[in-house]
């Protein structure tokens, strides 16, 4: 099974139109690497000027509602993300599972939501420090995985990132042979949930603190499908060089 690369950035509350020049840079750097895909997810003020400027990549949310309409201020249906110029959308990122309180229940609806859209999903998952020092880190990530999948799941459209928190924004990363148990056991549980066939066919990519210096060790684990980066994907060239990585890893 052959799964194509997926280097997203994840831009969180970062960006305004003073940064679209980065935002074609990247593009640039993307189309020279055209057996990785690479998207964006962008603040939602600059998804639809992203959209209009992107070439070589995708354009991406970082959340949206569960509800399509409704009486809920300050939020974001999918059809609004999707006619806005986003093609996929970031579920369940572990900033809004502690910000917004978001359950693995909201987070499977939130996805579902998407799915109806034609949005794609990326859903993520990963354990507190607590929880990795404890040793219940991978059924702890098991747990959350299975209670946050939307019905339906299937590779096409939803790709799991596997984002320990304590490896978000602090330069720290697990072992290669951490990160390649995790990504065993997530792959493990999808067969288990979905059937070989799909779980060999999804994605599951890493994140937390990937920058140019340890992408090309991460990508080359069997069970890791590319990276979602937060920090280094401000810039094409700090992103650059990931996208490089990964096509490197293809
Ligand atoms: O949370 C992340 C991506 O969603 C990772 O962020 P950093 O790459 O900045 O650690």
């Amino acid at each position: 099974m052959t799964r194509k690369m997926l280097v997203a950035g994840n831009w969180k509350m970062n960006g305004l139109r003073a940064h679209l020049a980065d935002i074609a840079a990247i593009g640039d750097a993307a189309k020279a690497h055209p057996g990785v895909e690479v998207g964006l997810y962008v603040p939602a003020t600059l998804i639809t000027a992203a959209a209009e400027r992107a070439d070589g990549i995708f354009v991406g949310a970082q959340d949206c509602h569960a509800k399509s309409t409704g009486a809920h201020t300050g939020c974001l249906g999918a059809a609004m993300l999707g006619e806005a110029g986003a093609t996929s959308v970031i579920v369940g990122h572990s900033e809004r599972r502690t910000d917004q309180h978001e359950s693995d229940a909201d987070i499977a609806a939130k996805a579902l939501a998407a799915r109806a859209e034609d949005l794609s999903v990326v859903l993520c998952v990963g354990e507190s420090l607590e929880t990795r020092d404890s040793g219940s880190a991978v059924s702890f990530v098991l747990d959350q995985l299975l209670a946050s999948l939307p019905e339906g799941a299937a590779a096409d459209w939803l790709s799991i990132a596997y984002e320990p928190i304590w490896a978000i924004g602090t330069g720290r990363i697990p072992t290669m042979e951490q990160i390649a148990e995790m990504h065993g056991a997530i792959r493990g549980a999808l067969a288990a949930r979905l059937g070989a066939e799909t779980a060999a066919a999804m994605r599951i990519l890493y994140g937390g603190s990937v920058n140019a210096g340890n992408a090309a060790d991460i990508f080359t684990l069997e069970d890791v499908d590319g990276g979602l980066v937060g920090g280094a994907s401000l810039k094409a060239e700090t992103f650059g060089p990931i996208i490089t990585a990964a096509d490197a890893a293809s």
